[in-house]
């Protein structure tokens, strides 16, 4: 969907090129996450692909076509932009500032009023409540959404983002990343989005290209790869310690061999071992024999991160998995835990 082959940029002036001899294939509907230390050429890279700044050498396809020769405005109209700042122009509308590209596009007032109203309600704000007010009149996170949405305006195919959760306070950057992947999960945009946060990255990336000096590729691979074997020194030392735990994170606790369950309907029944008591339903209220300690559920398809938490903080050696109806598949075992969770440096 997007590539780039062998591309090269050297600002006037410089010793060193920005970006140099780049190769790498975007797929339709991924994200994919460029990582990299300061001034490693992210940046660059991403005004490469939508030519607001000229390679010096090289080609870039977008659809399989050569779009290192056409026209540089039409191009951006296939390829959403979003930057850290946001950029909203501070004496328009929200509606006016969405509906750039549609106007520029000749689209008329109804049809732009349309689109204006259904990417707000893409990005979570009311139209009825944001389409009228200014960008100061929004908080960071507001704003950041607004952003996204007039980078969709015109539905491009491709998405650039720079940065976009960057200056956003934590709590409600881990809600936007929340939010921004439930809405490309409806919109399946090929984006790239360059970040240096690691955490970031892993949990947005459907893969990441670690960057060197000169945007040289270092590791292209999925996150879970890439954390499991670092490709070299530098890779390594960049995902720094923590590898095991945010691997974590990316694995389900049904991935995980789970070790049987025995279900009692009525708390009379003698059973031997542990048991879970489950309402009429099947589904799991609690360890039959602990009523006063909290029994620690999990489902299936939450993260083992979720359930290491979970069992730490009730002190307890053992969960009880359910299915997204609540009922019990499985149990966890802190042992079983440790025996079998995918840990960096292991190949699997
Ligand atoms: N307009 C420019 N003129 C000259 N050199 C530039 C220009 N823009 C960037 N550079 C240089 O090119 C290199 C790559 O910069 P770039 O902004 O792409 O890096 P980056 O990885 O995005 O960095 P950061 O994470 O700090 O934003 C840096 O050495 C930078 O100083």
């Amino acid at each position: 969907m997007i590539r780039l082959d062998g591309v090269s940029k050297r600002y006037p002036g410089q010793a060193k090129a920005a970006v140099s001899e780049l190769s790498l294939d975007v797929r339709d509907g991924e994200i994919v996450v460029l990582l990299g230390p300061s001034g490693c050429g992210k940046t660059t890279t991403l005004r490469l692909i939508n030519r607001l700044i000229e390679p010096t050498s090289g080609r870039i396809f977008l659809d399989g076509e050569d779009v290192t020769r056409v026209d540089p405005d039409q191009l951006r109209r296939r390829i959403g932009y979003v930057i850290q700042q946001v950029g909203l122009f501070p004496h328009m509308t929200i509606a006016d500032n969405i509906g750039l590209i549609p106007r520029t596009l000749g689209w008329d007032k109804k049809r732009i009023r349309t689109r204006v109203d259904e990417l707000l309600e893409l990005v979570g704000l009311d139209p009825a409540a944001y389409r009228r007010r200014y960008p100061k009149e929004l908080s960071g996170g507001q704003q950041q959404r607004v952003g996204v949405a007039r980078a969709l305006a015109a539905d491009p195919p491709a998405m650039l983002m720079d940065e976009p959760f960057g200056a956003i306070d934590p709590i409600t950057r881990e809600r936007l990343q929340d939010a921004f992947l439930d809405l490309q999960a409806q919109i399946r945009k090929t984006i790239v989005l360059v970040t240096h946060d690691l955490t970031e990255a892993v949990k947005l990336g459907d893969r990441i290209a670690i960057l060197g000096e000169e945007a040289r590729v270092r590791q292209y691979d999925t996150p879970s790869a890439i954390l499991a074997e670092p490709a070299d020194e530098f890779v390594a030392s960049f995902i720094g310690s923590g590898a095991a735990i945010r691997r974590l994170r990316l694995e389900t606790v049904g991935a995980l061999p789970l070790g049987p369950v025995e279900v009692v309907r009525d708390p009379a029944d003698p059973v031997p071992g542990r048991a879970v008591l489950v309402d009429g339903d099947g589904r799991a209220l609690r360890w039959l024999e602990s009523s006063e300690r909290a029994t620690v559920v999990v489902r299936a398809d939450q993260s083992v991160y979720e359930a290491v938490d979970a069992m730490l903080r009730a002190r307890d050696e053992e969960a009880v998995v359910v299915d997204e109806d609540g009922r019990p598949v499985g149990t966890l075992s802190w042992s079983a835990l440790i025996r079998e969770a995918p840990l960096a440096g292991e190949a699997r």
